[in-house]
């Protein structure tokens, strides 16, 4: 029989204890038990801003957005998000690393047609001459050519003499777009609608995980053609990093597929670069963003950036093993990863036999590359591809990407917590692609209360619109009352934790961040404390 507490002391006394039991597998109960004043009053100023939030902003009706609330879906709540001081906040918080982002899907597509539009090589084509009716429906092709098979004359690609799937100079499609499609900033908005997912298609149109991902795929064969110049992709490169600094985000690990890495033309229009150049325009970009931090005497906002080498799940598991030589030559790569939509592709068992000669090539050559597998970003349970969790684990990934499902495995949650496998949590990405309505869905409050260790990503923040990672910050904030700023510290001191970056890249990383934090608590302090001005 359950004793209950005779007293109201008695009572409350029980009570603390069963929630300090039920809270204590958390990460952030440490630093919870161990925070200085300074941090303790940050907290209870956010805490404070959020409940006068949820009253004053995500209660009232805004223009466009009805019956808005906190963690609402992203793409309909963003402007209300933007005007809140918990967005301003946050922005200003030191968010440690970034661990879980594709290529090409990091940089505002506005930048990107900026880029693609001054590149020489970039042209475009489409299926049929565009007109008013088929507009929202045609995809633009685009791809760099060589320069010998540049056409030398092009019409309009809305024109009635256009003929199907003919190379029209970017900026020339861009000028002579037809007046009744918008001209030139009708051309922009076509080539921008198809780089990203609106609202109206993720919560109408498309609101299942399957129409979703149909569209997300159709943005990344635009992306992909629009940045294969070699000069495109190095200033892609730069506008990213600049973008993510800008943001409070010192650290990148960017996904990219080396069959992606192989297709970049270079400058002369002859040659395409070999994946070692690519990863060396990486190099190259990280180093010039560096010093422009160091002209300013800035240079500890920015530690670098690493790629990790990822193939899609449709690859037959045959030629999965180009993969494996490929991320063996291009070693020091921090990760390899599996990607691609879980529901609809191979299973991770299917490549078994390569994964396992992966890790015996690793050997031979003595070199690490751990796996950082996706698993678990499905609503199915027990499904060939759910069981992508079992087979990440078994397989000995340091990270999981996603693990939207884990929370299904009472075992694996423990696993997680006990081997320190970390989950990448996009919760923006989740929620626009369909596998939960809103925030407070999201099975992240059970993740964390669980103990598992976790870092927050946006994955593909050109095609979500959530730039950095301030905005997956704010929905989780919002989403759950336990969470507070001692948990977003531990989530982003955790992100650096489990960096690949070597052990004393993050224990400098870790000492920088941890100095930042106080700064940024301090400025909370000073700006919005009982004793600040009111703002
Ligand atoms: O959330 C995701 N889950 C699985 N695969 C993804 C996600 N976001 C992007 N990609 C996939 O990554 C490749 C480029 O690296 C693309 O094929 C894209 O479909």
């Amino acid at each position: 029989m359950v004793l209950i507490p005779g007293s109201k002391n008695e009572y409350f006394e029980e009570r603390d204890k069963l929630i300090g039991m039920d809270r204590a597998l958390r990460r952030d109960i440490s630093y919870i038990q161990s925070r200085s004043v300074l941090e303790k009053e940050g907290d209870e100023i956010l805490r404070r801003i959020r409940a006068e939030e949820a009253e004053s902003i995500w209660k009232e009706d805004h223009l466009d957005v009805p019956h808005p609330f906190p963690g609402m879906e992203f793409l309909t709540g963003k402007k209300v998000i933007e005007k809140t001081r918990i967005f301003k906040i946050i922005s200003q918080m030191p968010k440690g690393a970034l661990l879980h982002v594709h290529m090409p899907a990091v940089v505002e597509p506005r930048t990107l047609l900026g880029l693609a539009l001054k590149e020489r090589s970039m042209y475009v084509c489409v299926p049929t001459r565009l007109t008013p009716t088929n507009l929202s429906s045609t995809l633009p092709i685009f791809l760099p050519l060589p320069v010998d098979s540049r056409p030398s004359i092009g019409t309009s690609i809305s024109s009635s003499d256009y003929i199907s799937n003919t190379w029209v100079h970017i900026a020339k499609a861009r000028e002579t777009f037809d007046r009744a499609l918008g001209g030139p900033k009708g051309f922009d908005d076509w080539v921008v609608g198809a780089l990203t997912i609106n609202a109206r298609e993720a919560y109408k149109t498309h609101n299942t995980v399957t129409k979703i991902w149909k569209k997300f795929k159709s943005t990344f064969s635009v992306a992909v053609g629009l940045s294969s110049a070699s000069s495109v992709l190095h200033e892609y490169f730069r506008a990213f990093f600049v973008a993510s600094i800008n943001d409070g985000i010192s650290y990148v690990e960017l996904r990219i597929d080396p069959v992606f890495a192989k297709g970049i033309l270079g400058e002369d229009g002859k040659r395409y670069l070999t994946q070692r150049e690519v990863v060396f325009m990486f190099g190259e970009s990280i180093r010039e963003v560096k010093q422009e931090l160091k002209k300013e005497g800035c240079e500890d906002k920015f530690l670098g950036a690493r790629l990790i080498y990822c193939s899609v799940k449709k690859v037959a598991p045959k030629d999965l093993y180009v993969a494996v030589e490929d991320s063996i030559l291009t070693w020091p790569i921090p990760g390899y990863d599996l990607v691609g939509q879980e529901d609809a592709l191979r299973p991770i068992i299917d490549y078994l036999e390569p994964l396992l000669y992966f890790r015996k090539r690793q050997a031979e050559e003595q070199v690490e590359i751990p796996f950082l597998f996706h698993a678990g970003e499905t609503l199915g349970d027990g499904t060939a591809v759910e069981d992508n969790i079992y087979d990440a684990i078994l397989l000995g990934t340091k990270r999981i990407g996603h693990g939207f499902s884990l929370v299904k495995h009472p075992k694996l949650l423990q696993i997680c917590r006990e081997r320190k496998i970390l989950l990448e949590v996009c919760p923006i990405s989740n929620e626009v692609l369909r596998l939960t309505s809103s925030m407070p869905m999201h099975p992240l409050p059970c993740i964390l209360n669980n103990g598992v260790p976790v870092a927050l990503s946006c994955d593909d923040p050109s095609v979500f619109g959530n730039f950095g990672v301030t905005y997956d910050f704010y929905q989780v904030l919002v989403a759950s009352e336990i969470n507070g700023l001692t948990t977003l510290g531990t989530l982003a001191r955790d992100s650096i934790e489990f960096s690949m970056m070597p052990l004393e890249e993050k224990t400098e990383a870790l000492r920088i961040w941890e100095v930042k934090w106080n700064v940024f608590l301090q400025q909370i302090v000073n700006l919005y404390g009982l004793l600040a001005t009111k703002h």
